[in-house]
Order: C-alpha cells, then structure tokens, then sequence
C-alpha cells in the first residue's frame, strides 16, 4: 500500500477540516502547543558572510562581534553573500518537492523506522514531546546522513547530485561559522575543531513539507523545541511559518531572500558554557500555500556528544 504522508492525505480527500489525530485542542491540555493568532515580526540580525572569509580585519573583528550579539541575545541570525548560488537552493527545493509528491509505492523503500536509522528516512508522525503524543505534525519530513559518508536518495532523479553538492557547500559555511563564533567566545579554534571532531562528525539534511491546512489554527506543523547540534543551518521556499522565541516572545521570522537562517543548539549552549542558549523554535501552518523547509545540521559523532 505504500506510505500514506499528509501530503498524500491532501492529495486522496477533498479536507475541509484537520482529522482528529492532527487537531491539538483534542485535549485541552494541548492547547499551548497552538500559536497564538497575533506573533510580532522583527528584525533579526543578519550576518554578511563575505566579511568572515574575505574581508579586512576590521571587518572581520566587526562580524565576530555581530556573530557574539546575535549568539547572546537571539539563538538566531540571517546569513548573506554566504555564495550558495541561488541557482542550486531553488533546484534543491524544487527537487525535494518532487520527493514528497512521489506515489505512496514509490516512497516505500525509505520508510525508515529509526530516528537514526542511518540511511534516508521519511517520517510524517514524529512526536517527540510524549505529553502530546497522540497529536501528528501537519508536516512530512525526510532525512538524509550526509556525512562523513554520504547515502544517496535515488528518486527523484538529480536529487543526490543536488544534494551532495549543497551538503558540502554548508559545511564550509558551518565551519566558518563555527570559527567566528569561537573566536567571539575566546576559545582556541582548532582545539574545538578537534575535539569534536567537526571533519568527520554527523551531517544531517531534513526536508520539511507543510502542506496547506484547512484549520490552521488546531494544527502545528513542528511545536516548539531546541535542536540537538551546535548550529542549524536553514533555508525555506518563500512562504513564512518559522517562529522563534525571544526574550519570552514567540516572533515571526521574515527572512530576506535567499539568506540562510542559523540558530544554535543544545552542543552550542554546553560548548559556550550556558551563554549562547539553544533557542526555541516551531513551525507553523497556514491554508493557502505548501511550505518547505531544508534543514542541515552538523554536530559532533553520537559517540563524541555523548561523552
Ligand atoms: O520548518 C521550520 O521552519 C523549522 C524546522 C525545524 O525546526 C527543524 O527541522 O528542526
Ligand atoms: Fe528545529
């Protein structure tokens, strides 16, 4: 019978209404997971990425200190001119839209039944909260290990060439990153580097789809959560649904185009010593168009993290 996703649901059934098993208020101690109607949009600070690799020293010292602000006092910044063409983020995107749009059949091999499960693994009813575990995500996802060894999705055709090639443009990114903001944080670089073994450590792409909701307002599309790794590197087709908390706000994020958005992590908080915190963060759904977003992030091998 294959893998019935939500997009599938979508696609099968004229919905007029969100199916019990997505729809939060069931019980009415799930009502906080809801996003509230009116969320403030703000400016988030951005993080001109030329200036870390190629600029004057001045203007290097002046994004480390940008790097250490946005760290300190959001979890979360826009990065420009980081040099992913926009060429290969749209081809990226259109490719992994494809993927969700494969028939139940086709995407049967990569039902994996793991949260690790080291291939590629499709997932449409993640709970990860066990207070809400009877409620799915309006959202499908699947997840690819990118490195240290790389496991090629076969369908759809161009996606593993596409893929490969942007998984490896976002480790520089990550690891420049990564250099600026120890840098900001006093910590010797390459003793870092080392010790959590960043060149041969876990590289993992998520592929989020949020199809449109007919309620929006009883579903989620991801509630909130901290991610696990030292960075999360974002980018997103142009429909909006992230939200991030700030200073006890929950706030709606608007990135500029074809920026990548970064947020920290929980190795980020430990390795910063509590200063830089892991931000929370959800997704939301709306009712009128598909959302997706693609997701990279790196941190250190499962062996070293847990020692
Ligand atoms: O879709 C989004 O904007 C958020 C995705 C996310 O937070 C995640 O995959 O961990
Ligand atoms: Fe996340």
């Amino acid at each position: 019978m294959g893998v019935i996703m939500v997009n599938d649901l979508i696609k099968s059934t004229n919905l007029i209404y969100v199916p019990s098993e997505y729809a939060f208020p069931a019980k009415p101690e799930d009502l906080h997971m809801l996003p509230e109607k009116e969320v403030e949009k703000v400016t988030i600070p951005v993080i001109d990425f030329s200036f870390l690799t190629s600029g004057s020293l001045d203007q290097r010292s002046k994004i480390i200190e940008d790097l250490r602000n946005a760290c300190q006092d959001w979890g979360f910044f826009m990065v420009v001119n980081h040099g992913v063409p926009e060429s290969l983020k749209k081809d990226l995107i259109d490719l992994c839209m494809n993927f969700f749009d494969l028939s139940p059949e086709e995407k049967l091999p990569y039902r994996g039944k793991y949260e690790l499960d080291p291939r590629i693994v499709l997932d449409h009813e993640t709970s990860f909260d066990n207070t809400v575990d009877n409620v799915s995500f309006w959202r499908d996802q699947f997840r690819v290990f990118v490195h240290p060894v790389f496991h090629p999705p076969h369908k759809p055709e161009g996606l593993s060439e596409v893929l490969s090639e942007y998984s490896k443009r976002s480790r520089v990114i990550m690891k420049e990153l990564l250099r600026g903001i120890m840098e900001g944080l006093e910590l010797d670089v390459d003793d870092i580097e080392n010790s959590l073994e960043l060149k041969s450590g876990d590289q993992i792409f998520s592929a989020n789809f949020y199809p449109p909701c007919p309620q929006p307002e009883l579903a989620i599309g991801l509630p909130p959560h901290a991610d696990h790794g030292l960075l999360t590197l974002l980018i997103q087709n142009d429909v909006d649904g992230l939200h991030i908390k700030n200073k006890g706000k929950w706030v709606a994020v608007n990135p500029i185009p074809n920026s990548i958005m970064v947020n920290t992590g929980d190795h980020m908080e430990v390795l910063s010593k509590g200063k830089y915190k892991s931000v929370l963060h959800r997704a939301v759904v709306n009712n009128k168009e598909t959302r997706i977003s693609l997701v990279m992030t790196n941190g250190s091998t499962n062996e070293t993290a847990a020692t």
